[in-house]
């Protein structure tokens, strides 16, 4: 693929307004061809649940099989490293930031129902629980244990997010992912070595593009959308949905969760700065207001060698903790 850009230098420049958040300085490219625009420090808080994480050195949001090729190309041409970044539910990022490339997913959008399969074709950067949603109106079974969790389908596949017994790779039929090369392929539960809350890849620099999921069509849609709500109800009265957090902090070990073995060292409620280990489930640390990215990592540290000193058990962050620390 031929790629042209314009730098935002004098002459060449294509200078433009941009919906995100920019730091001073920040400057804007152009990859030519496209509409899409590479901005320069863009705040990364908005972009995370957590509300936390400092600025991309680069960032993108591409629309298009198209512009996502560009951009790994211009990355590639720049010498940068690239970060994917989905609905960012489950990143810890750095209060200094990401160097290279990030490219944020949620611009990926189509979702295609297909009623003769029962299969249901989406673009990575489709909301889960908007997805769930969908799929309860239309009376599609298959879906109602992802309504709570906030992130892309792009996220899931890479996470295998799960809830209340059901995970992603349970009803992943495919996924279409591209690697750094240009090279696109289609890709099964199998080939993605699925465990609990991981795949590999995780740790791999390859984009997931789109997902196939099989569903059951054909139930009654008031059912549906009832198992939904009550999916939500249930996980809002167990977990603190009201402030910022990844969900659960960490994998859960095994026989005992990772909450239950917080809650017995007895550290619900403690706090390091904004950052403060959740009342309601010991496994979410909330940010409170005003916690920077530091403190959520000194009190994950803080918790691991809490429960070390007390379990002789290394919990294991289930958050992707990215950038320097
Ligand atoms: C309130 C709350 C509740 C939650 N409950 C649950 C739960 O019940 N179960 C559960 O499993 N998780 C839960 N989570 C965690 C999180 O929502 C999931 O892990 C989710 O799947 C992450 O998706 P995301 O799009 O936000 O990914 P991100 O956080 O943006 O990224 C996660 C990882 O995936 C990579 N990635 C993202 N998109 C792509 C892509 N298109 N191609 C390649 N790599 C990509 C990123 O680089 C990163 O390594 C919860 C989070 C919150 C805030
Ligand atoms: N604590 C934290 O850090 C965070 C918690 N959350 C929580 O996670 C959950 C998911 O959040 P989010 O990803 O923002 O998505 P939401 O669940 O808030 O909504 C996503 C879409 O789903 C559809 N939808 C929502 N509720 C209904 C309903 N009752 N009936 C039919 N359709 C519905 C709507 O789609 P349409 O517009 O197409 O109708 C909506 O735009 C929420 O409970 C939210 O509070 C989210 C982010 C961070
Ligand atoms: C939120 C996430 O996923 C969640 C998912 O939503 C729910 C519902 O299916 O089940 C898992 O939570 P969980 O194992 O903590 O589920 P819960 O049922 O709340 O707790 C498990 C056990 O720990 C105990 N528990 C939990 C919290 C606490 O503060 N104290 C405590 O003792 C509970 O009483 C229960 O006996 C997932 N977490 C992990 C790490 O697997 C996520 O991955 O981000």
């Amino acid at each position: 693929m031929v790629m042209t850009l314009s730098y935002d230098s004098p002459g060449q420049l294509n200078r433009q307004s941009s919906p995100q958040a920019r730091e001073p300085g920040s400057r804007c490219i152009s990859l030519l061809g496209t509409d899409c625009l590479i901005q320069s420090k863009v705040s990364l808080a908005s972009y995370t649940s957590y509300r936390v994480g400092g600025p991309a050195e680069w960032y993108v949001a591409p629309k298009n099989l198209d512009e996502i090729q560009a951009s790994l190309e211009w990355a590639a041409a720049q010498g940068l490293s690239t970060t994917l970044l989905g609905g960012g539910s489950n990143l810890l990022i750095s209060d200094r930031g990401l160097s290279g490339l990030v490219i944020g997913t949620r611009a990926l959008r189509s979702t295609h129902f297909d009623l003769a399969t029962g299969r249901l074709h989406v673009a990575a950067g489709e909301s889960l629980p908007r997805l769930a949603w969908k799929a309860a109106r239309l009376g599609w079974q298959g879906l109602e244990w992802a309504v709570g969790i906030p992130g892309t389908v792009g996220g899931a596949v890479v996470m295998n997010a799960g809830a209340h017994g059901s995970c992603t790779s349970e009803i992943l039929v495919e996924a279409e992912v591209l690697s750094r090369n240009g090279q696109r392929s289609l890709l099964t539960p199998k080939d993605l070595g699925y465990r609990y809350r991981t795949s590999n890849l995780q740790n791999s620099d390859r984009v997931v593009l789109q997902a196939t999921f099989e569903l059951k069509p054909g139930a009654d849609p008031a059912k549906v959308l009832a198992d939904t709500a009550d999916q939500l109800r249930s996980r809002r009265s167990s977990q603190p949905y009201h402030l910022p957090s990844c969900g659960s902090v960490f994998r859960n070990p095994g026989p005992q969760a990772a909450g239950w073995l917080i809650e017995q060292t007895g550290l619900k409620g403690y706090q390091i700065g904004g950052a403060q280990v959740a009342e309601r489930h010991a496994n979410f640390i909330l940010n409170c207001g005003g916690a920077t990215a530091m403190d959520i990592f000194q009190l994950i540290r803080h918790v691991q060698e809490q429960v070390e000193s007390r379990w002789s058990y290394l919990l294991e962050p289930e958050v992707r903790i990215i950038g320097e620390f």
